[in-house]
């Protein structure tokens, strides 16, 4: 049987692609498009919003539908209601807006004890593989003499609002896990000093339209190695997405990952 889907922030860059590939998944029902009630296209049919033809769902607050799985891509005040509607409907709950709260990450922990919810700041498959060979070449590097510095690059179109990106806050996260790493700086301005081995850096480029680019560098004495991930288009995250609503729908209650969704 289909996995019936909500989508909330359907009428988002992101919602509006769920919208369109979900439609097209026959292991899938789009079944509710959530949006807030100022949204400019607030009551319009969701499919015709995202460019796929009449689907005969309204972009709404409310639905009488049945889903066995929400996913969000939204703002923190829309995650938060994704969250309360998944634990109301007891279906899962796959969680992508990224810039959270920590209020709104917690209440995502505590839902984990009653519903199944995937939580990853990027659905993407090379994405969540980079993190995995970071997580290797982080264990190799880290007591290598002379040093490691590890530094984080990422690229985002000009409307993103957090930064930086929630994506390259996890690559920072896992390195420095490995490699015994406390301190996050974000960019570098007047004289700071030479660089301290116990940092990461984040620098955030905001430019035109570009869906997401992120480069981990591990900078030694004499050689360097980067690792580059990019997305051509956004349809890596929203496949991402799908896959693990169909994953986490039925599931037992729990926090899940990626890793999890694609077996890394
Ligand atoms: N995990 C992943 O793989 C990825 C995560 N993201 C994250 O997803 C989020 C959305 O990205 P993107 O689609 O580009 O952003 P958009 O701004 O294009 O879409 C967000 C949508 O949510 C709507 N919205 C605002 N408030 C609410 C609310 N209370 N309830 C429901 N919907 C609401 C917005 O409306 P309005 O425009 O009126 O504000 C908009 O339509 C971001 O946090 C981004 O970082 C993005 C790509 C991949
Ligand atoms: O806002 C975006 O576009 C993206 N946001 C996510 C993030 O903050 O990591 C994932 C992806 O890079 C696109």
């Amino acid at each position: 049987m289909a996995t019936r889907i909500a989508i909330n922030g359907a009428a988002g860059r992101m919602g509006q692609r769920l919208v369109a590939l979900g439609s097209e998944d026959n292991d899938l029902d789009v079944v509710a498009c959530f949006e807030h009630a100022g949204h400019t296209k607030f009551g319009q049919d969701a499919g015709s919003v995202a460019g796929i033809g009449e689907l005969g769902i309204r972009l709404a607050e409310e639905t009488s539908a049945q889903y066995d799985a929400i996913i969000d891509f939204s703002v923190p005040a829309g995650a938060h209601a994704a969250v309360e509607r998944a634990v109301h409907a007891k279906a899962a709950l796959v969680m992508a807006t990224t810039g959270l709260e920590e209020e709104h990450q917690a209440k995502i922990r505590e839902a984990a004890n009653v519903i199944p919810v995937v939580w990853a700041p990027s659905m993407s498959t090379t994405v969540n593989l980079t993190m995995k060979l970071c997580e290797i070449a982080a264990e190799a590097l880290k007591d290598i003499p002379g040093g490691a510095d590890v530094e984080v690059l990422e690229r985002h179109h000009r409307f993103k609002e957090d930064s930086p990106s929630g994506t390259a806050l996890r690559f920072g996260e896992l390195i420095a896990y490995k490699m015994g790493i406390t301190n996050h700086v974000h960019g570098r301005e007047g004289r700071p000093g030479a660089r301290p081995h116990n940092e990461i850096a984040y620098h955030a480029i905001r430019t035109g339209d570009n869906p997401g680019e992120h480069t981990i560098i591990f900078g030694l004495l004499g050689e360097t190695i980067e690792m580059t991930v990019r997305a051509s288009n956004r349809d890596c995250y929203a496949s991402g997405a799908l896959q693990a609503a169909k994953f986490a729908a039925g599931k037992k209650p729990g926090l899940y990952n990626m890793n999890d969704v694609l077996g890394l």
